[in-house]
């Protein structure tokens, strides 16, 4: 599903060190958490996972997809066929309903706005109710839901989550991250979250951990 081989990224103009990753792959399926403190560059690894940004060296195949032979407009289409991204900051649109939310995705893929489908999602994860409600009407695990939805909407082969527990409870932490590894299962999806979070890690035992960044106190 996921192999990197030497990727380096450094961002147009910036004055700071570039990301470099270690080798990994992931298989069909499998969950991976990426770890590291803040600023390391997590966000940015899931950037070149979704074919946002490209990398300067280095192979990056996903879903069989060799990421750097793609151009940018082939690259959308790509990212729209195969990743679901659930960013940090949630992104819902206030002024759409939390269906209107989830049809998003298709919207932004030129595909048929099927409703019915964006009812089964949003039922799937206990919002059927709430598919007129508007997201400040939600709570703010309920409105995590809603972008899950909305992730999922294009049944993606590979779910990317950006700190998906921050500012979340222990007990909020277990549900979202019980949450995300189920509907990955039942969706046929490879998860990867990037965190700086102990709590997804102890969550997620079986995961197979990418470290960027690591400090010396972590490599004690
Ligand atoms: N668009 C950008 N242009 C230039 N530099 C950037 C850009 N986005 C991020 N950076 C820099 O790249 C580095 C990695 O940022 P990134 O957001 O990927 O880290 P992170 O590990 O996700 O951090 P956090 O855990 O705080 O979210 C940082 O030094 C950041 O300042």
């Amino acid at each position: 599903m996921l192999q990197i081989s030497g990727i380096t990224y450094r961002y147009p103009n910036a004055t700071g060190q570039q990301l470099s990753v270690p080798a990994f792959s992931l298989a069909r399926g499998e969950h991976a958490v990426i770890l590291g403190p803040s600023g390391c560059g997590k966000s940015t690894l899931l950037h070149l996972l979704a074919a946002i940004l490209t990398p300067q060296q280095g192979e990056l195949r996903v879903a069989g997809t060799d990421l750097r032979t793609l151009s940018p407009r082939a690259a959308d289409a790509w990212r729209g066929s195969t990743v679901g991204f659930l960013p940090q900051k949630l992104a819902l649109v206030p002024s759409l309903s939390v269906r209107e939310n989830v049809l998003m995705a298709a919207y932004a893929n030129g595909r048929h706005a099927d409703r019915t489908r964006a009812d089964a999602v949003l039922e799937a994860l206990g919002l059927g109710e709430k598919a007129n409600a508007k997201p400040h009407q939600l709570s703010q695990g309920q409105q995590q839901r809603v972008a899950i939805a909305r992730a999922l909407f294009n049944h993606p082969a590979l779910l990317l989550a950006d700190e998906p527990t921050a500012n979340l409870d222990d007990g909020a932490c277990a549900v979202a991250i019980g949450l995300l590894t189920t509907q990955a299962e039942q969706n046929g999806a490879s998860l990867v979250i990037a965190t700086h979070d102990a709590r997804v890690l102890a969550a997620l035992p079986g995961a197979n951990l990418l470290r960027l960044g690591r400090t010396a106190t972590e490599a004690e």
